[in-house]
Formats: structure tokens, C-alpha cells, sequence
């Protein structure tokens, strides 16, 4: 017989990928204010691309088709209760390296030097070059695994790897111009913090 999922679940399971999500993007433009002053910041560092909407409305059909075709799958609490784990670590390893970082952190990437960037070598730092985007890809991965939506989680995987996989050099590249050796020797040391990527 199969198990049918009450409403009740998916309404729990859809809060809290709602919750996160404005977790997620409301903190992260009040740190944006917090450290550069509310003149300095845009609606950018909501963080909400057109890419980012299409994924995340994906990830909604995927979750309303498979709960009305197969329900059960929705049913593995301990399964979605990791998935809210991953979405706390996450957070906490992004929000630490944006705390850590303070001015020098900024949403888009420099690629003029500015007297207030300072290379961050210290706290979180010292055991990843990329913690913020080590903690989104945890966060953006646990919010499919939340939701027991196996194909976006596969999906979120790649593409927010690929994403990073491009990112990270074009991002070094003005990093070495501005700090130079101590940039590089920094790099040679500490891992990027995102799988298979030096
Ligand atoms: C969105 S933040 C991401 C920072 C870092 N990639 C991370 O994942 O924590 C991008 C800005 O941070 C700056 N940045 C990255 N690593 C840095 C470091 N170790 N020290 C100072 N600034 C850094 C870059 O110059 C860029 O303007």
C-alpha cells in the first residue's frame, strides 16, 4: 500500500525552503549594509539573478510534480532533515567568511584596487581561499536535498560548480595583480574549499 504524504509535510518542507531562501538573501543584503553603508550597496546584493529565479522555480516543479506522482519520496524526514543541516553549515561558512572578510568582501568582483582591500588570509580563511563559496554550494545543494528533489540536486551540483569553475580564476587573476607573490604563495597553500578545484 502505499504511504500517502499529508499536506502537512509539504507545507513544513516548503516553509522551510521558503524560510532559508529569505534567510538567505535578506542577511546577506543587511551584511552588505552593515560593512559598505546603505549608499554604497544595490538591490544587487540581494543576490537574485534571472538565472538564480529560473533554478529555483525548477526546483519548485520538480518538488510539486514528483509530490503529486510520487509522494513517498517526499516522506524520508531524516533525508530532508540533512538537507536543513546542509542549509545551516552553509550559511554559517558563508556568513563567517563575509564577517571575516568585512570591507574587503564585496558581492561583485574588484577588478580595481581600492585602498580598502586588504588580503584576508586570517580565520576561515586560513583553511579555504573561497569559504563564501564553499558555504553557497553547500547551501544551494542543501536546499534541493531539503526538499528530496533528486534531479536539482544533481542539477544545483553542476551547475554552481561550473559557475565557481569560471569564477574562481577570473577572480585570482585580479587578486595577483593586486597582492602579487603574497596572493600567489597564499594560493599555493590553501585549497579553493570547492571540490576538484585547485
Ligand atoms: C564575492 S567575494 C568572494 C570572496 C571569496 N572568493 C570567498 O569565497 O570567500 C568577491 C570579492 O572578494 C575579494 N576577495 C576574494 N578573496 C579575498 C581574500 N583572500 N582577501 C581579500 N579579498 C578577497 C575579491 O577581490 C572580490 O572582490
Amino acid at each position: 500500500m502505499t504511504r500517502m504524504v499529508p499536506d502537512s509535510i509539504a507545507t513544513a518542507q516548503l516553509s522551510r525552503f521558503l524560510g532559508a531562501i529569505f534567510f538567505f538573501h535578506g542577511s546577506e543584503y543587511a551584511l552588505a549594509v552593515a560593512f559598505h553603508g546603505r549608499s554604497n550597496v544595490s538591490l544587487g546584493s540581494l543576490l537574485v539573478s534571472k538565472e538564480y529565479v529560473v533554478a529555483m522555480a525548477c526546483s519548485l516543479m520538480e518538488y510539486l510534480i514528483e509530490y503529486s506522482l510520487f509522494p513517498e519520496l517526499k516522506n524520508h524526514w531524516w533525508f530532508c532533515n540533512f538537507g536543513l543541516l546542509m542549509v545551516l553549515l552553509g550559511e554559517v561558512i558563508r556568513k563567517t567568511a563575509i564577517i571575516t572578510a568585512g570591507r574587503s568582501f564585496t558581492h561583485n568582483i574588484r577588478i580595481y584596487y581600492e585602498d580598502e582591500h586588504e588580503l584576508v588570509t586570517r580565520g576561515i580563511y586560513r583553511f579555504m581561499r573561497h569559504p563564501s563559496y564553499c558555504g553557497f554550494f553547500i547551501w544551494a545543494t542543501g536546499t534541493q536535498v531539503m526538499l528530496s528533489n533528486p534531479i536539482c540536486i544533481i542539477a544545483f551540483m553542476a551547475v554552481t560548480w561550473k559557475f565557481f569553475s569560471k569564477r574562481i580564476p577570473y577572480e585570482e587573476f585580479f587578486l595577483k595583480q593586486f597582492f602579487g607573490n603574497e596572493y600567489a604563495q597564499y594560493a599555493q597553500k590553501v585549497p579553493s574549499g570547492i571540490p576538484f578545484l585547485k
